[in-house]
């Protein structure tokens, strides 16, 4: 079977994402622990910043060392530019500090890290490897080290997106969700805050392969837990629900990121009843993918170009979970073309089942020409 034939690249892949989870989730707590009225908003942001620069030097370092011998290409979506500078030498001691107490638990997830710790030139050549533009040729990894920033901040939903490209296809696809509770109904039990490791009530890594036609969950490792695959993995699927009154629809938070009133008149027309659930991050496709919501839609405004990294894990979860993910014209999303979707119709939508997903697209057919878009 194809699937079969990526084995030891979802392995790490999956390892690797617990070890982002991990160290993400340390960074959040710390941005928490401080004293909230002294937090200020650049305080949060360089915390953000070194939880970027740091799961992707990680990831960057772990993959290099079980994949090095294939000189591999990575496509993420941060740069050195800003870490380097003189005046952000506390940023990169911070990132230093961040990763290495990272790649030290790798053995705890199985895995092999560093014989000693990193230096801060080995760090950044781990971050400014990720510099790949992608494209139609050969395998490429696609990072996003921390997709729904301001969730993140927020201490709301965030991601850690991995997937594996080959000749323009996604190949795996894997997701850490920290804050999404591998518990049944976790994205209305989230409560911002709280203490995830005194309870059993983590977040979970989700992951797929191409043509496998199963994904998996599994929890996250608490703090002094050994990894030991398959990690209690849990078969997820989407939802059967395929009446628009039942269904759940999901969109950004953000109403800069997606149009919110043409996806209230796609509703609309379509008959769905519920209110929109709002998400930071992929978490939107995960939802669609563990069977908690029926339709993700997302309508950029017009000329923003949507980055692979955002979609390229959350398409394939969803797409072997059973569900249909599509622009909104109807046409497949292309990975081939290097760091851009280029061509996408309006917008995306990800849908549980045919059913839905033909509806959807038929409403934004009708309503496009009355929308303002
Ligand atoms: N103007 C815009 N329109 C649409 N999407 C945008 C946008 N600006 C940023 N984004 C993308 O939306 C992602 C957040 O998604 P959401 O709004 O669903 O939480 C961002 O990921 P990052 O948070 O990784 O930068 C970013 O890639
Ligand atoms: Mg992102």
């Amino acid at each position: 079977m194809e699937n079969e034939k990526y084995s030891k690249e979802l392995n790490v892949a999956v390892r690797v994402v617990h070890m982002a989870c991990f160290l993400c989730e340390k960074v959040q707590k710390q941005l928490f622990s401080t004293n909230s009225d002294q937090v200020k908003s650049k305080d949060d942001d360089s915390l953000v910043t070194v939880a970027d620069w740091s799961v992707q030097a990680t990831i960057c370092w772990m993959l290099t060392e079980a994949f090095g011998s294939q000189n591999i290409s990575i496509v993420a979506e941060e740069d050195v530019q800003t870490l380097i500078k003189p005046e952000s030498s506390a940023l990169l001691e911070m990132v230093l500090t961040s990763v290495n107490e990272c790649l030290a638990e790798a053995p705890r997830f199985g895995l092999q890290g560093p014989d000693k710790a990193l230096g801060p030139s080995q760090i950044l050549e781990a971050i400014s490897k990720c510099n790949s533009t992608g494209g139609p040729l050969g395998r490429h990894w696609v990072l996003d080290p921390v997709d729904g920033t301001l969730g993140f901040v927020r201490g709301d939903q965030y991601a850690i997106a991995l997937a594996m490209i080959e000749y323009g296809q996604v190949k795996i696809g894997v997701l850490g969700c920290p804050n999404y509770s591998v518990k049944d109904d976790g994205l209305n039990k989230y409560s911002q805050q709280k203490n995830l490791v005194e309870s059993d009530d983590v977040g979970c890594v989700m992951y797929t392969s191409k043509g496998s036609g199963k994904a998996w969950m599994q929890p996250l490792i608490l703090c002094d837990k050994r990894f030991e695959w398959p990690n209690s993995a849990k078969l997820i699927r989407v939802s059967s629900i395929d009446d628009p009154a039942l269904a759940t629809f999901c969109e950004p938070v953000e109403r800069s990121n997606s149009d919110h009133s043409f996806a209230a008149g796609v509703a609309n027309t379509v008959g769905l009843r519920k209110k929109p659930l709002r998400v930071y991050s992929m978490v939107k496709y995960a939802a669609i993918a563990r069977g908690e919501a029926e339709i993700y839609m997302k309508f950029a405004r017009s000329g923003y170009k949507e980055k692979i990294w955002d979609h390229a894990a959350g398409v394939l979860l969803v797409q072997e979970a059973g569900g249909v993910v599509s622009d909104a014209g109807g046409r497949s999303l292309d990975f081939s073309k290097g760091i851009y979707l280029e061509g996408v119709d309006r917008g995306i939508i990800a849908c549980s089942g045919l059913a839905l997903h033909e509806k959807i697209i038929g409403a934004v057919y009708d309503s496009w020409e009355s929308s303002n878009l």
